[in-house]
């Protein structure tokens, strides 16, 4: 299956050239159809070897999207990935072959299903676990005569460790449609699977196929106790097995089933077999060699700097623990669990879990940090509130991904979580503008135990910032100044600072001066560093890497309740747009953002002249 032994992917696709969209599947053989898988894995290598993405999870997944394509009928019926980064072969196959270079690029093809860009894709996703609530939506809409067409929803053994996949079949199985869950159960997540529901699978695959539904309760699985038929475990590679059980199941289902398909993550590609992560996500590679090009950083990523200051912190005090969602390596928590194991907790694909765990844990006298990416810490708001703020626990969150992420686009962009936050009681938010300030606020963290404290920092690598060897805690609630000026203030709140600062230098050179402030604090408000910079310039603008409603509005708020919005000081704020911003380079969307350095100067620079010719009582049409 695959490769030849020498890595070399071979470059024939006689048959993958007939495929124009899943139809042209009904047409080949079988032994047709095995040739088409082979070429198809070879064409996602070749694909991704260029492009970078989510290499590991599609080659897990090429026989079954071959023989989905072949059983059902897409558009009509509905395939429904499930986080969809497994869903470059289903790109392939429906129509979107010559544009797969364009995979995770500005205007290009996303890397998840998008339904703005496909009819084959019928729903987005890329925030894992959604799958079968939206294909049991589907196939409600279908029952109620809304829509027609079969609904089948491909879901992971790690996204079936997020609670939203129970709600979801507890539903199903009481409603009792027909709808099809295909379990792509590879023993892995991003990392190996944890949870006592990956050790379950386990022992369903051990204990052989089973087919349809087990008379006695007793010998009746999870998954037959919540309404469906179990079908498998079946092999998930081998694709004649797959084409005859999905023909049979189509036929014959008449209410929820799941077939649990075991696959290998990387499969048929050795480098990403042999590799921990699978080659879960990389970037552009040599396919002879497996080598990943690694761009030369000019600092460590804020990750690392997070993990090894909590490294640093926890040695300091045992009753620091770090937990993360599923997510340990792209948090750095792999890295702490190496020094402190027993004091490290990867709860699987469970945000809101880890959120009241986290709390429990602080209630119980320790001190949690919660490491959940900034888009991922969305779905477990309730739990922030509710058993966290409202408590007043001094729960620590470290938000990484915060602003704009890149390749991933809008469903990964960190862009909610100062509004989110700031708007709760109790707690405090700061936002690093370098990794020296991502040391210290961890530091400031570490010792917070007034309540709950969350920072806040981007993806990729820091500036360059000298980090001190023992970082200093922070005042809470106080700011600094970077550059001092006299005509125009900046006042920054987090990683946007660098950007100012090349401002800074641009408005200079137009002979404008500016300060250049870093709020550190969106709650509580530097309040007097505020009023300085409102007292002393003519125009004030806040900077911030989030949407409206974050730190900006809450200067504005504050000027307005304190009187001080009297008109003599020009107030802006710049944050990101009121639209999701598609995928590109970091850069690329913060230019589309408007929140590179020379927009940032020529938007300063704008509101200053205006304010200088209100000032002169004249505007360029009375000088005329
Ligand atoms: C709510 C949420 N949390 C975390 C992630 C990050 N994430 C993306 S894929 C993945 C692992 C998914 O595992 P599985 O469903 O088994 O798919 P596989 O990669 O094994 O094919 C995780 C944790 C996510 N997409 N959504
Ligand atoms: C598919 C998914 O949600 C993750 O793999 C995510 O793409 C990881 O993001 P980072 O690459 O920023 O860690
Ligand atoms: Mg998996």
């Amino acid at each position: 299956m695959g490769l030849s032994s020498e890595n070399v992917v071979s470059t024939l696709t006689p048959c993958l050239d007939r495929i124009n969209d899943p139809q042209d599947l009904k047409a080949l053989s079988r032994p047709e159809l095995n040739a088409l898988s082979v070429e198809l894995r070879n064409e996602i290598i070749r694909i991704v070897s260029e492009t970078g993405g989510h290499l590991g999870s599609s080659l897990g997944v090429i026989e079954l999207t071959v023989a989905l394509h072949a059983v059902f009928n897409a558009p009509v019926d509905k395939v429904i990935w499930d986080v969809s980064h497994q869903c470059y072969p289903h790109k392939v196959l429906t129509g979107r072959r010559d544009k797969m270079r364009t995979l995770r690029k500005r205007h290009g093809l996303s890397g998840f299903t998008r339904r703005r860009e496909s009819a084959y894709d019928p729903f987005g996703a890329a925030h894992s676990s959604t799958s079968i609530s939206a294909g049991l939506g589907f196939a409600v809409a279908r029952e109620l005569g809304a829509d027609r067409g079969e609904v089948v929803c491909v879901i992971g053994d790690g996204a079936m460790s997020a609670g939203m996949a129970y709600e979801a079949m507890n539903n199903a199985g009481a409603l009792g449609k027909r709808l099809f869950v295909i379990l792509n159960d590879n023993t892995m997540s991003i990392s190996p699977s944890t949870g006592a529901f990956s050790s379950y699978l386990s022992s369903l695959v051990a204990a052989g196929e089973s087919d349809g539904l087990s008379q006695t309760m007793s010998n009746r699985c999870l998954f037959e106790h919540l309404g469906f038929e179990y079908h498998g475990p079946v092999d998930g590679h081998d694709l004649d097995t797959l084409l005859d059980k999905l023909t049979a199941l189509k036929q014959d289902a008449n209410g929820p089933v799941l077939l649990h398909c075991v696959t290998r993550k990387g499969a048929g590609y050795a480098y990403a077999e042999a590799s921990e992560d699978k080659y879960h996500g990389v970037a552009n590679f040599d396919v002879s060699s497996g080598q990943q090009v690694k761009t030369a950083s000019k600092a460590p990523s804020y990750t690392k700097v997070f993990a090894k200051s909590l490294i640093a912190e926890a040695e300091r005090d045992p009753r620091i623990v770090a937990i993360t969602a599923a997510m340990a390596t792209g948090t750095g928590i792999d890295l702490f669990q190496k020094a402190f194991p027993e004091r490290s907790f990867d709860v699987g694909i469970a945000e809101q879990h880890a959120v009241t765990f986290a709390a429990g844990l602080a209630a119980g006298g320790m001190r949690p940090f919660c490491a959940i990416y900034s888009t991922f810490l969305q779905r477990a708001y309730d739990q922030i509130v509710h058993d966290v703020a409202l408590q007043g626990l001094p729960v620590r969150f470290a938000i990484d991904r915060a602003g704009l992420v890149g390749a991933d686009g809008p469903t990964h962009a960190g862009a909610f979580d100062v509004g989110f936050l700031c708007n709760l009681p109790g707690f405090t938010v700061m936002a690093a503008a370098d990794e020296a300030e991502l040391a210290r606020m961890i530091a400031t963290a570490a010792r917070h135990d007034e309540g709950p404290i969350a920072f806040r920092y981007p993806r990729g690598e820091g500036t360059g910032a000298p980090i001190p060897e023992c970082p200093e805690p922070l005042e809470i609630g106080k700011g600094r100044i970077v550059e001092h000026g006299t005509d125009v203030a900046i006042l920054s709140f987090g990683a946007r600072l660098e950007q100012c600062l090349i401002a800074h230098r641009m408005l200079a050179r137009a002979g404008i001066s500016a300060t250049i402030a870093d709020a550190r604090f969106a709650k509580p408000l530097d309040k007097r560093l505020i009023s300085d910079l409102i007292g002393r310039h003519r125009v004030v603008v806040t900077i911030e890497e989030g949407a409206t409603g974050g730190f900006g509005a809450l200067v504005l708020h504050h000027l307005a309740d304190t009187g001080l919005l009297d008109g003599r000081c020009a107030i802006r704020s710049m944050t990101l747009p009121d639209s999701f911003i598609a995928q590109g380079s970091p850069e690329e969307m913060y230019e589309e953002a408007g929140l590179n350095a020379h927009q940032i100067a020529g938007f300063v620079r704008e509101v200053w002249e205006k304010t200088k010719q209100r000032s002169t009582g004249e505007t360029a049409e009375e000088r005329v």
